[in-house]
């Protein structure tokens, strides 16, 4: 099933419960406009290389839209047009005033070199600034890019129109990035983690955990559950996995990734598969890399009780039936991976006011959202009778619907 397949099934499952009119939801699906560009460079060696790039703006009825940049082999039109939505129904129900969009470009920025990853990052601005900005798409980092491809974004769009550090978030600090940023994704992740585990209760500390993904969001999630005194027995990258019984000593592994980038071989584990992970014998999974990990195929070999989707769609809704029929309980993305575009609005905010805030203010801030996001799902899943899922759709859906319906078309 493709990306945006699964991402219209969830959102026809809750747009029921919510009792929209089929017209109604065949505006709110529609993107508003979808973008693809040629973006060709000449690589080091002077061959032409021609990669193409996208961007879907999805929905602006909040406000301006807001999502990531990934840079991945797998982007393709689809998966783009699903994560945009996702990010309107992301943004829409931890109630910050934006949109929804996406971008990426099919690209292995692995196998580029800083200067192609430069030339191809300023190239696609070059063919995307006129319908980007501060106050209409706001890029952000994804898989593949980060604060330095923020850093080219923002000084290539400035080219054109001139100091606008607020229109692009996740820069780095020297250059009107917000502290907390980086690892927002994560702390919220593990957040809305103690959250619900506290709702199931489990005790956090020494709670057993694996988590797929050791980038920005998965290597954040685990220092912080690491600091709540949860177990992190397993964790894997595209390399494949590690896994010890005893608990993985995250602060060193961290540590040894930033010197070897990957997390295979770390001392005292053993190695594992990706699979391998996903069906290891703990009480919280984690993914956080890819999408469509979690599928009919391996659903029923999950074991952990809990899943928090720190990745955007990891779940088909095959496997989603499954989880809810064995009673797994599955945090969704939009509620999970919130932390990350929450500080991205309180970096534009910081960027539009020309004011700083202290990192405690950040994470206080954030802490906050993400609690009462987590609480108000809750609610809605407990009084409704339905799925986590189903229940942040409900939320995110309806303010949507209503900033429609009240601004007029
Ligand atoms: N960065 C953010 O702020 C943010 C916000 C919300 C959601 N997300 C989502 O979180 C996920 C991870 O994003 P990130 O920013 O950490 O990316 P990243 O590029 O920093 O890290 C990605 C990680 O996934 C691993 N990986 C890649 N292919 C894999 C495979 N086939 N099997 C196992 N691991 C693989 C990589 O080795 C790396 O460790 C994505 O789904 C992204 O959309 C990110």
């Amino acid at each position: 099933m493709g990306s945006y397949e699964t991402a219209c099934r969830y959102f026809d499952q809750a747009s029921r419960q919510v009792g929209l009119s089929r017209n109604m939801q065949d505006l709110l699906r529609t993107p508003e406009r979808e973008v693809k560009v040629e973006v060709a460079i000449e690589r080091d060696n002077g061959e032409i290389a021609t990669y193409i790039g996208y961007r879907v703006q999805h929905d602006s009825s909040r406000g301006p839209m807001k999502g990531g940049l990934r840079f991945h082999p797998e982007v393709d039109a689809d998966e783009v047009l699903a994560l945009a939505s996702l990010m309107t129904w992301k943004t829409a129900l931890v109630n910050i005033p934006y949109g929804g969009a996406k971008g990426g470009i099919s690209v292995n920025a692995g196998q580029l070199s800083p200067g192609e990853l430069e030339r191809v990052t300023r190239k696609f601005i070059d063919k995307i600034y006129d319908v980007i900005g501060p106050l209409k798409d706001i890029p952000a980092p994804d898989m593949g890019t980060n604060a330095q491809v923020m850093a080219w974004i923002m000084n290539q769009y400035e080219k054109y129109r001139g100091f606008n550090p607020a229109c692009v978030t996740g820069k780095p600090l020297e250059l009107h990035g917000a502290d907390g940023r980086e690892e927002a994704t994560g702390r919220g992740v593990a957040m809305i983690t103690r959250d619900a585990l506290d709702h199931l209760k489990i005790d956090v500390a020494g709670v057993t955990v694996a988590i797929q993904g050791f980038g920005n969001v998965g290597s954040y999630t685990a220092h912080f559950l690491d600091e709540f005194g949860a177990k992190v027995v397993a964790v894997s990258d595209a390399s494949g996995g590690i896994y010890s019984a005893d608990g993985i000593n995250i602060p060193k592994l961290i540590e040894y990734t930033k010197d070897t980038g990957a997390v295979k071989g770390f001392p005292e584990t053993e190695a594992i598969s990706n699979e391998e992970l996903l069906t290891s014998n703990v009480t919280v999974l984690i993914p956080a890399a890819l999408g469509g990990v979690l599928t009919s195929e391996n659903a029923r070999d999950i074991r952990a009780k809990c899943i928090i989707e720190a990745a955007n769609n990891p779940t088909e809704p095959e496997a989603d039936e499954i989880f809810e029929k064995n009673g797994v309980v599955v945090v969704p993305d939009i509620l999970a991976n919130a932390g990350g575009v929450t500080v991205s609005y309180f970096e534009w905010v910081q960027n539009r006011q020309h004011f700083s805030w202290e990192k405690s203010r950040v994470r206080s801030e954030l802490d906050r959202i993400m609690n009462d996001s987590f609480e108000l799902v809750w609610k809605i899943a407990t009084d409704k009778k339905v799925s986590l899922r189903v229940a942040a759709y409900i939320l995110g859906i309806g303010r949507v619907g209503r900033a429609t319906v009240l601004g007029g078309i």
